[in-house]
């Protein structure tokens, strides 16, 4: 049963369900809502469910921490598929609530810098109380424990709402980008439109640290697409970095910037390559093509031969 199992952040109407039932394969699973990210990961760790949709970045917002926490930590996991889907909020209420009468409102903590400015511009004196996800604020509403929740305009009839302002997002380009999380096996072949993920942690504390990890991406032309530094928990000062770049582990220059890492850091977390949902290919810089770098070794091992004029 589990292989036909994935879960989601709950309860149902969130843009978690939304963005998994874009999905082809989500019509033949039996999709479970959970409570939290990290419940929603447990279960793919324990085996309950074969795969799990989380979000991860918000074009507004920046990284998901919850997500970029747990993919650091406890048992390996690994990312399979991307989702993007555009973010616009509705303010839901219970039916003749009016703006006047909205003095409390709750949504996702993602949500807030979200809604922030249409809060500051036509709620001003509202409070704000964060909910689990955006379906739950909603369900907190539909409850008579906040006055309006911002969530997706689907999540209204689910719980018994209106929509009382729709299309409100932090930008015009509102977007968050979820992933599909399933326990590590074989990384699907390249596309030639791939991202890979890691999380990398750099050892002993020195001056230019950093700049060594990024050299490694640099030196072989593989364009980074975030980077963002986590707490390891272990202390002030002590950080790991979650890292997207372009390309997949099976590209040269992406398996070789990932072995330099593993030669000089003490851990990296390979987190997989999988399709871009945008489908966009990367621009290679001159000399870091798979050829490039088969015709390089050949040419060191005719060197050593003797024939490296050839
Ligand atoms: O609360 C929801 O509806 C969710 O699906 C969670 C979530 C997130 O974790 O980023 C998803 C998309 C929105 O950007 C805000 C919240």
């Amino acid at each position: 049963m589990s292989a036909t199992r994935y879960t989601y952040l709950g309860p149902e109407g969130t843009f978690t369900e939304a963005a998994l039932r874009s999905l082809p394969e989500a019509a033949t699973r039996e999709l479970v809502p959970m409570v939290s990210v990290p419940a929603v990961l447990d279960a793919v760790r324990r085996g309950e469910a074969a795969g799990a949709l989380v979000a991860i970045e918000n074009s507004v917002e920046g990284g998901v921490t919850a997500t970029l926490d747990e993919l650091a930590t406890g048992s390996p996991l690994m990312i399979y598929r991307e989702v993007l889907l555009p973010i616009a909020f509705a303010l839901l209420v219970r039916p003749g609530t009016q703006l006047a009468d909205v003095k409390t409102v709750t949504g996702h903590p993602v949500a807030q810098p979200q809604v922030r400015k249409w809060l500051e511009a036509h709620l001003p004196d509202a409070q704000w109380e964060s909910a689990a996800s955006n379906a739950d604020g909603a369900r907190q509403v539909q409850e008579g424990r906040f006055d309006g929740a911002f969530a997706g305009e689907f999540a209204a009839r689910l719980y018994g709402l209106e929509p009382l302002v729709t299309d409100i997002h932090g930008g015009r380009s509102a977007t968050t980008r979820f992933v599909l999380v399933g326990r590590p096996g074989r990384t699907s072949s390249p596309t030639g439109a791939d991202k890979t993920s890691a999380v990398v942690w750099l050892g002993d504390d020195h001056p230019g640290a950093l700049l060594e990890l990024l050299q490694e991406f640099a030196a072989r032309g593989v364009n980074l697409m975030r980077i963002e530094s986590r707490p390891t928990g272990q202390g002030l000062g002590n950080y790991c970095f979650s890292i997207d770049c372009e390309g997949h582990i099976a590209d040269r220059r992406v398996g070789e910037a990932l072995m330099g890492l593993k030669r000089f850091c003490p851990k990296v977390r390979f987190l997989g390559s999988y399709p871009r949902a945008d489908e966009v290919r990367p621009q290679l810089r001159p000399g870091t093509s798979d050829e490039d770098f088969t015709s390089a070794a050949d040419w060191l091992s005719r060197c050593m031969d003797g024939r490296g004029e050839l």
